[in-house]
């Protein structure tokens, strides 16, 4: 379900309250922005707001991150499905069999099912992170060892950071779907994303879509700020 237009911006809609992000999402234009509800908006709003966001014409990235048995996330992957979104994810350390399982279970869903991907490692964990969760790679090998796995279960692609991009499409292919977080502008603050990379060195780096929540939601005029990261893009 990839648009024509395929804008390569999701706007991360981190809000506490359905209205605010419906205010922010009548700032945007469906053509030139996907929006991606999360757990916040997710838990206060539920489908609904997903709803409202399609009858405004998004398409909407799902982010739940669903991490569970086999029998249970690929309910949960279905019941995003049969809501209509655009991207679904699951966590890649849930397994090969939890990750066939929701693929398998979107099959009947045909050319309309949703993109499934699989998040790696999250963008605001470093060395130390996952040295406290027992394990000694690097994020950079960590990552594209739940690559490889993500892409043998046949799903589409992985949450990752942009600073392994190179090595994710040098291994996995052009194809396999690269969908980035940790995106900051030269100017902005990093807040808690660790693995981070300016818009322009994401892209250049193989990034299929740019994850983007408060340098643009948090931004004076949120709509500038989304243009003025197109504006650097359109200069590659
Ligand atoms: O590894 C991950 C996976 C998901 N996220 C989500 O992306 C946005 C990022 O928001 P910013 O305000 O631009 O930091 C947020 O919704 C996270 O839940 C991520 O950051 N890293």
């Amino acid at each position: 379900m990839i648009k024509s237009s395929d804008p390569k911006i999701v706007v991360a809609l981190d809000f506490p309250s359905e209205n605010q992000a419906l205010m922010l999402a009548d700032k945007l234009d469906p053509a030139k922005c996907r929006l991606k509800v999360g757990k916040e908006l997710f838990t206060r709003s539920g489908p609904q707001l997903v709803r409202n966001l399609h009858d405004k014409g998004f398409e909407v990235f799902l982010d739940l991150k669903f991490h569970d048995i086999p029998n249970t996330t690929s309910a949960a992957v279905e019941a995003a499905a049969d809501l209509g979104v655009w991207m679904v994810n699951v966590h890649a350390s849930g397994g090969e069999r939890m990750m066939t399982a929701c693929r398998e279970r979107l099959e009947r869903f045909g050319s309309e099912r949703p993109l499934l991907i699989a998040v790696t490692v999250l963008t605001s964990m470093g060395v130390d992170d996952l040295v406290g969760i027992g394990i000694s790679d690097s994020p950079e090998a960590h990552v594209a060892r739940l690559a490889t796995l993500t892409r043998r279960c046949g799903l589409d692609g992985v949450v990752c950071s942009a600073q392994e991009a190179p090595k994710l499409k040098a291994e996995q292919g052009q194809d396999f779907k690269l969908v980035t977080p940790g995106i900051r502008p030269a100017s902005a603050e990093r807040g808690d994303q660790q693995r981070v990379m300016t818009p322009v060195e994401a892209v250049q780096a193989g990034s299929d879509y740019l994850v983007i929540g408060r340098p643009i939601t948090q931004a004076p005029d949120p709509l500038a700020a989304m243009n003025a990261i197109y504006s650097e893009l359109a200069a590659l």
